[in-house]
């Protein structure tokens, strides 16, 4: 099944637009666990267990897995999910960017190794660098648009000889020009609300990967408001709204997966809440 179907599917099959992200610091680990690398499978797929009904992708960050030497816990985290959740798409978060030759070797790496439905891209290097992932026609490809860190205004909100914002660009471009497979979305920041409603205008049928609510405080609800547009399906531009340590550190005691449990409902009923009148609307 290709990316964009899968999530649409899980979206309406979970009511959700709510994705957790994996980022696993053994640092905050429950006190048996705690600074422990060899548990970071552990942690995650107990994360997953509690609440893959509540979701509609899981976004495991790489950077979390390579730096503490568990790749091959990335791996088997990735097989587990696919086991436990078949319906529930894996977005890869890697950022990868690089010339052709070498992009062809990271998208092998997510998609053959890590065998993830889906990937963050830079697209700061050009529609070459992107073609080596759009040869995988099923998988889904989230460019970085408008990032949710304030120095993203540094070079994403220059402008343009053309008149535009460079984040405005990069949207218009994936919307038309570059998605010939009908396989690319954008990662807009919660935390620039403004940015999220100009580049839903921009890129009316893109999936928007949207990370930012939670720890980094953007607001859930103004979320909704500026990047969700549902038809009677729901499910024609879905936003992909990302939360990681709000929710995988909602308790730092033993009961970590009831407390994510915890977070993951009331937060997939705030954006449920702001979708109204929606077929999301009430639901959660
Ligand atoms: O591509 C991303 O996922 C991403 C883009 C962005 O603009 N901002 C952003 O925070 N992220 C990722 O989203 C996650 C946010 O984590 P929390 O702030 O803990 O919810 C991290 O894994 C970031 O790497």
């Amino acid at each position: 099944m290709r990316f964009t179907e899968m999530l649409a599917a899980s979206e309406r099959a979970h009511r959700s637009m709510l994705c957790i992200g994996l980022d696993p610091d053994p640092a905050r680990f429950p006190a048996d666990w705690r600074g422990d690398r060899g548990r970071i499978f552990d942690f995650c797929a107990a994360v997953v267990d509690a609440t893959h009904d509540l979701v509609c992708a899981f976004k495991p960050q790489i950077a979390y897995f390579a730096a503490e030497r568990a790749e091959d816990q990335l791996e088997a985290l990735i097989d587990h999910i696919h086991a436990r959740a078949p319906g529930v798409p894996v977005i890869l978060d890697a950022k990868r960017g690089d010339i052709g030759a070498t992009a062809e070797q990271y998208a092998r790496e997510a998609f053959e190794r890590y065998r993830a439905d889906a990937l963050t891209l830079s697209p700061f290097l050009g529609l070459d660098s992107i073609e080596p992932y759009l040869a995988y026609a099923d998988k889904g490809l989230f460019l970085l648009c408008r990032t949710s860190n304030a120095g993203g205004s540094d070079l994403q909100a220059q402008t343009l000889g053309s008149g535009a914002r460079l984040y405005e660009h990069i949207a218009a471009t994936a919307e038309q020009a570059w998605n010939r497979n009908g396989q690319l979305g954008l990662v807009v920041g919660a935390t620039f609300p403004a940015e999220l409603a100009r580049v839903r205008e921009l890129a009316p049928t893109l999936p928007l990967l949207v990370p930012g609510i939670g720890a980094q405080g953007g607001d859930a609800a103004a979320t909704v408001r500026a990047g969700w547009r549902g038809d009677a399906s729901g499910t024609r531009a879905p936003i992909v709204v990302s939360s990681s340590r709000a929710v995988l550190y909602a308790s730092a005691e033993a009961d970590f997966a009831v407390g994510a449990r915890r977070v993951a409902e009331a937060t997939r009923a705030e954006l449920a809440a702001a979708a109204a009148p929606s077929p999301h609307a009430g639901l959660a």
